[in-house]
């Protein structure tokens, strides 16, 4: 079983600028500058750890590439992807994709092409049968991109693009989006809403962001109607919430589906230490989840399972988070353990309540909607 790793410097160098955190600066109302919460530190640490604790040396590296304008209009308008070209030709940066929350720097669009691109180098080695799954640890992240406006720092849907590349040029017609960022995957949703051989999965904080995005009764449209599930799940939810949830709605509506390759939108931010979501995963979580996806991919697609970093803003806890996913993923095991582990076993120990499982509830009722 070999794993695929994309990892590139350039991911580094997509510059978010000094927003306070999220908002653009505005002295004059008090908003200082600061360093952008979506900037490099986290993803490099992930890197440096996995280099750091002999992983690396497990995976097979594979090379990333620019997508080319014809991949990214599979998924993309003409006119969006010209604007996300328009912005970073700006000289100093300061450009944004759209909603005001998502920083285009200068050079970012060929970075940009270059994270949908090591997505698209990735499923293409596991349809070749060269890797049997993958990770691409990529900046910006991608899946609250829609065809035509950028949002939560996403600029190209990395996702969506791969996923179909792998229907135009690798015959793998079926694909499943799992989503467990702790932000509602909206924008690969709105991509494959009323598309049937596209199924998205998304478990996220309820309400957290887009706003009011993600909810049970977003189920497709069209053709597409019943290929959209949501599980919303309530802030505080943790291992006890998303454990179930997998096994009530993920695995079932995959073993529903039978995809011939599953994507994961692998965004760490509902970890229990992440300023973005109020969620508590740790990575004992992320651990067992991504064991259940493993097992499903083998079952399902001869392994086939490629993931694309998104959310993760904690720089002390994504990376053992990562670390987790990457051991479950390549069925290896590092010197490293989580540092955390003990401060966190009380956040795990949370019951699993009522209106958590409600919401699982929901969203397991459609899945029988799924052929
Ligand atoms: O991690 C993210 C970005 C979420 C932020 C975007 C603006 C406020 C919350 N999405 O998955
Ligand atoms: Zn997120």
């Amino acid at each position: 079983m070999t794993t695929g790793y994309v990892f590139h410097p350039e991911y580094l160098w997509h510059d978010t600028g000094t927003s306070a955190g999220l908002l653009p600066a505005d002295p004059t109302a008090g908003v200082q500058p600061a360093v952008h919460v979506e900037n490099p530190d986290a993803k490099r640490r992930v890197h440096e750890l996995i280099h750091a604790c002999g992983l690396l040396g497990e995976l097979m590296v594979i090379e990333p590439r620019r997508a080319t304008v014809e991949e990214l209009t599979r998924v993309h308008t003409a006119a969006y992807v010209q604007h996300i070209k328009t912005q970073s030709d700006l000289r100093g940066g300061g450009g944004d994709a759209g909603d005001g929350f998502s920083p285009v720097g200068h050079g970012s669009y060929d970075i940009a092409r270059l994270a949908a691109g090591g997505l698209i180098e990735l499923v293409t080695a596991a349809a070749h049968g060269d890797i049997t799954n993958g990770y691409a640890l990529v900046r910006p992240p991608g899946h609250h991109a829609t065809a035509n406006q950028g949002m939560g720092f996403c600029l190209f849907n990395n996702i969506a693009i791969a996923a179909r590349h792998a229907q135009a040029e690798l015959g793998l017609a079926r694909v499943a989006v799992v989503d467990w960022d702790a932000h509602h995957g909206n924008g690969t949703q709105a991509i494959f809403n009323d598309d049937p051989s596209v199924l998205t999965i998304s478990l996220h904080q309820a309400g957290c962001f887009p706003p009011d995005s993600g909810w049970n009764h977003e189920n497709g449209t069209g053709d597409g109607t019943g290929y959209a599930l949501n599980v919303p799940l309530p802030p505080g939810s943790g291992h006890a919430a998303y454990l179930n949830a997998m096994h009530q709605v993920v695995l079932p509506a995959l073993d529903r589906f039978a995809p011939d390759l599953i994507l994961l939108a692998n965004g760490f931010d509902a970890n229990v230490f992440d300023p973005l979501a109020r969620q508590m995963l740790t990575a004992a979580s992320y651990r067992e989840m991504t064991r259940l996806l493993v097992g499903a991919a083998d079952r399902l697609c001869h392994g086939r399972l490629i993931a694309a970093h998104e959310g993760g803003y904690s720089p002390f806890y994504t990376p053992y988070c990562a670390l987790a996913f990457l051991e479950e993923l390549t069925g290896t095991t590092t010197h490293v353990t989580d540092p955390l582990a003990a401060v966190v076993a009380g956040y795990t120990a949370e019951p699993f309540l009522p209106h958590q499982r409600e919401v699982i509830a929901a969203a397991a009722q459609l899945v029988e909607r799924i052929s």
